[in-house]
Order: C-alpha cells, then structure tokens, then sequence
C-alpha cells in the first residue's frame, strides 16, 4: 500500500506549502499540495471557486482531492488548512503520518497579511484566523501524531526538524 512519507496540516498560514516543499527536496520526494489538486480539478483558482460555487463545492472537491492524494502519493503531502474540517478526511489520515504545523495568531496574521488568495480571510482576516484557530486546534491535535511548533522560526529550520523526527 503507498502512502505519503509525511502530510502536514496546520492553519492558514502555518507554513505548510512552503515548509513542505522544502522538506519534499530535502528527502528527495516530490510534493504535493491538495490545493493545487483542487485548482486543476476545478480548471480554476480556490477564490473562484468560492465565488461561483461556493465553500461546500469546495470542501467536497476538498474531500475528493485528500482520499485520492492519499492513496497514490508517496512524497510529503499539505492539505488545505480547512481539510481536518471534514470527518471524512480525519478518518481517512488515521495510519498516516501527520506533522501538526502549530502556529498562534500574531505569526498566522503575519504571515497571511491580508489574506490575499485565501477567500476565507477575505474579510478581517485577523477575527476570522483567531476564531478558525480557536476551533480547529483540537482537530489538527486529534489528526496528528507528531506537533512542530513554527512561531518565530524559518521554513529551514522547520523542515529540518521534521526531517530529523521522520528519519529518528
Ligand atoms: N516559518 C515561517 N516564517 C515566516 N514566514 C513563513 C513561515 N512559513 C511560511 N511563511 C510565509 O507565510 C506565508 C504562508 O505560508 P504557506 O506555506 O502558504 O502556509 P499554508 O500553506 O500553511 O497556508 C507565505 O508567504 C510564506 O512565505
Ligand atoms: O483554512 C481553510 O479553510 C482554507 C485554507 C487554504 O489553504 P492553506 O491552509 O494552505 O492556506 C485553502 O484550502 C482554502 O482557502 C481554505
Ligand atoms: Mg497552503
């Protein structure tokens, strides 16, 4: 059975696409970003999407994405930071291993501005990111078997240390 070597989950913002692909080059394994999946799926970018179809379209090309990226890709994996939403998808990430990019919100704010890109946070991104935090702490702490804490600290230090505890 493949797998991902590693998939991470976090919020917006914590550094997964980024962290991710950094990590994928250190292994030498590919990447993949279910974002980018949902975007070649859809033949359009997720802001779109919310625009004409709306966030439940999204979500369910979210969980189609997430199922199929986890069977076929061997490499490290990001999810979106709202896939842990879905029952679904953290049954499906029960086996794997899944790296939790904690990050608190003046980092979060930091780092997505003004929340360019994510329709989510379109609007007073930094109410919006403290209470997606507030709600979704839990669910990234229930999916994952290992935490990363990114507060304060570069892409390459982060990607390091997940490379340590995947190799330990
Ligand atoms: N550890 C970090 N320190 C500073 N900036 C970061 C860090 N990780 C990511 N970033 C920056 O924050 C923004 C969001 O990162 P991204 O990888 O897209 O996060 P996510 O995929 O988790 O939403 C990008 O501009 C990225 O360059
Ligand atoms: O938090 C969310 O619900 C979302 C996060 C985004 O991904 P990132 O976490 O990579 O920004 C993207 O999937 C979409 O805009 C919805
Ligand atoms: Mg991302």
């Amino acid at each position: 059975m493949t797998r991902p070597v590693c998939v991470l989950v976090g919020a917006p913002g914590s550094g997964k696409s980024t962290v991710g692909q950094m990590l994928a080059e250190a292994l030498g394994v590919s990447f993949r970003d279910t974002d980018a999946d949902i975007e070649a799926m859809a033949g359009k970018p997720i802001p779109e999407i919310f625009i004409d179809e709306g966030e439940a379209h999204f979500r369910a090309l979210e969980r189609a994405a997430v199922a199929a990226a986890l069977a076929s890709h061997t490499g490290v994996l990001a999810l979106g930071g709202g896939a842990v939403l879905a029952e679904e998808n953290r049954a499906a990430l029960i086996g794997h291993s899944v790296v939790h990019l904690s990050v608190e919100l003046p980092d979060a704010v930091r780092r997505v501005g003004l929340g360019a890109g994510r329709p989510l946070l379109a609007i007073n991104p930094r109410a919006t990111l403290k209470h997606l935090l507030d709600q979704r702490r839990p669910l990234y702490s229930e999916v994952a078997t290992a935490t990363v804490v990114t507060d304060g600290r570069t892409p390459e230090e982060i990607a390091a240390e997940i490379a340590a505890l995947l190799t330990a």
